[in-house]
């Protein structure tokens, strides 16, 4: 993925706090005010202690005192929670912003990433902004103020003191400026190391069953233990880098405190101070010490937020298509007429063209069958026609009108989809039907589940429709899975239906209940299907014959059986044939 951030990090990072500046503000004053509370009780214990000497009545003060400090400690309380609550709400808006990315993103983006690395930019390093975007910066503002005080005070009692101090002080500047980018460097190996094992992690458990077949488990730990370890040494590169950022401004402080010691010994000498003055100045470069350390730490801190967020910056970079959802509303159920016109298209700039000048017309209604040898680029029709991917040139029309003049989610409601592996989501098979229609009454779902023979097997199921189905629907087989895929496309009432054809074999059961589907289903919309079977092929109304990203041939199943070689080769080699022959006989005899 690219590395270029179109922001500076900070800049970014105050963008998330911002909605939340005065809850911070807040939570500021509050920390603030406990350590001003906490300076006034050696006050009160000081009144206490005089009160012992004196035999006046200490009961008040106990009181107070102990009001203090409960006040104190509720006060403290309160400003942490408040800081805390706008860390995590930073971290909310955070993932909502990258979780409305990712779902919208274009599919030429999604091909050049891994999910998984996706997914942990959204669960790891959004994590990372908490202490960044509200304790750090907090203690940025805070540790400055009590800098500048601090100095501003030395500077009264002994401006020659301080130039020196500060001398000494620019000693741990330098070595900070060497330090950082290292902290910097550290922080982003470790965030990538945790994308590449979280991507490693879904390639084995997405595919376990594969893993295990090849017996590759070790050598899938062994590439998640690589990942985990660079992750480890990152974190151990960045723990010694910020140990040496912490303590040199101790160090810095220490060497100045020799120095001041003897030149301030000499000055109270020479009569240029005096020893109060030396003792004072002594203790206020003490008071440097935690504001020095705390600033040290933010700017650890900010580099590993940094890091975080230029991962972050990456996604939201990333080309996502318009949020168009709501403006989708599916009027017309008539069935559509499709054309390509000399569609010329590649994937990417770099690979070579899929298809070359592909022209076709599908007048509305009835059954198309798309065939050719593997990789012809017949799944890439129907890409194109859902606008995942963009052609260089020609136009692709739905009823037609170029399908650049439909909004995305237009377009869209007027098609139905059934991938290759016809996707079923983990969940129940009712969340699974409704998923493209949620309003979908149930005598809809009653009608598609008629229409696509899955009745029977639904009813066999001790908990009907409610059935989990599993990650990836594995608790069903792959014919049922293709078509409650095939019933979820139909339950939104498309215009137009893609089927891309599993190309494995499948059982004559489910082989005929799925010719029975397109059948039904071409009665109501245009069907258009990726064929890898001879049965589904034959009875198609017309056939487009694909080879390297053309159409050679269109035609019935006699005609170009007759008329083209490479029809007449595939339909007796490639296209796998049924089991069943009474169901080709069936099919056969149902043909126009
Ligand atoms: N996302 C992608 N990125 C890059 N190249 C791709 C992508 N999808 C497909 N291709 C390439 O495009 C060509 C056409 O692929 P397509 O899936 O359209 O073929 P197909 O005719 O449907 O093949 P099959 O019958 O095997 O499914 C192939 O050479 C394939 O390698």
């Amino acid at each position: 993925m690219s590395t270029q951030t179109s922001q500076p990090a900070w800049r970014v990072l105050l963008g998330y706090v911002r909605p939340f500046r005065s809850v911070l503000v807040l939570g500021g004053v509050l920390s603030l005010a406990t350590a001003a509370a906490g300076l006034a009780l050696p006050l009160v214990v000081r009144e206490l202690i005089e009160g012992f000497g004196s035999g006046a009545e200490i009961s008040g003060l106990l009181l107070v005192m102990t009001l203090l400090v409960l006040t104190n400690a509720a006060i403290g309380a309160f400003g942490s929670f408040l800081l805390e609550r706008t860390a995590e709400s930073v971290v909310l808006a955070a993932r909502r912003q990258l979780v409305s990315r990712l779902l919208w993103l274009r599919i030429p983006a999604l091909d050049e990433t891994e999910p998984g690395d996706l997914m942990s930019r959204v669960s790891a390093d959004t994590t990372l902004l908490r202490e960044v975007s509200t304790q750090s910066l907090v203690s940025a503002v805070t540790s400055s103020l009590t800098l500048v005080a601090t100095v501003t005070m030395m500077a009264l009692l002994d401006p020659v003191l301080l130039l020196v101090t500060l001398a000494a002080l620019g000693l741990a500047q330098v070595v900070l400026g060497v330090v950082v980018p290292r902290i910097s460097r550290a922080a982003k190996v470790a965030q990538e190391s945790v994308g590449t094992m979280s991507a490693a992690l879904e390639r084995a458990l997405g595919n376990l069953r594969t893993v295990k077949a090849s017996t590759a488990e070790q050598r899938e730990r062994d590439r998640l233990h690589d990942a985990a370890l660079e992750a480890w040494r990152g974190g151990v590169q960045a723990a010694k880098w910020q140990a040496v950022a912490g303590n040199t401004a101790g160090l810095a402080i220490q060497l100045s405190f020799i120095v001041v010691l003897g030149l301030g010994g000499a000055r109270v000498v020479s009569g240029a101070i005096d020893v109060a003055t030396l003792v004072a100045f002594l203790l206020y470069l003490y008071y440097l010490m935690p504001p020095m350390r705390e600033l040290a730490h933010v700017a650890t801190q900010y580099q590993v937020g940094a890091a975080a967020v230029a991962r972050i910056q990456e996604v939201e970079s990333l080309p996502a298509e318009p949020d168009e959802s709501a403006a989708a509303t599916a009027v017309e159920t008539t069935p559509a007429a499709v054309a390509f016109e000399q569609v010329h298209f590649r994937y990417s700039a770099d690979l070579p063209e899929v298809h070359h000048g592909v022209t076709f017309a599908i007048p509305p209604g009835g059954m198309t069958a798309f065939v050719g040898p593997s990789g012809a680029g017949k799944t890439t029709v129907f890409s194109l026609i859902e606008r995942f991917y963009e052609p260089e040139s020609g136009r692709i029309l739905i009823d037609g009108t170029d399908v650049h003049s439909w909004s995305l989610a237009e377009l869209r409601a007027a098609i139905g989809y059934v991938e290759q592996d016809a996707p079923v989501l983990s969940g129940t098979l009712r969340d699974n039907l409704l998923f493209a229609a949620p309003r979908a009454s149930d005598a809809d779902l009653d009608q598609v589940l008629a229409v696509t023979r899955l009745e029977a097997m639904i009813s066999r199921l001790p908990d009907g429709l409610d059935t989990v189905v599993g990650h990836r629907g594995v608790k069903l087989s792959g014919g049922e899975r293709q078509r409650v895929a095939i019933a979820r496309a139909l339950l939104r009432r498309p215009r137009l239906l893609l089927l891309d054809e599993v190309t494995s074999q499948l059982d004559a059961v489910n082989e005929a209940a799925l010719r029975e589907t397109i059948a039904e289903a071409a009665r109501t919309t245009t069907v258009l299907v990726v064929a890898h079977r001879l049965s589904t092929v034959t009875m198609a109304d017309r056939i487009v014959v694909m080879d390297t990203g053309q159409v050679r041939a269109v035609g019935t199943h006699t005609e170009l059986v007759a008329a083209d070689p490479l029809y007449a080769e595939l339909a007796t080699t490639q296209l796998l044939a049924n089991t069943d022959n009474g169901g080709i006989a069936a099919a056969e005899s149902s043909m126009p």
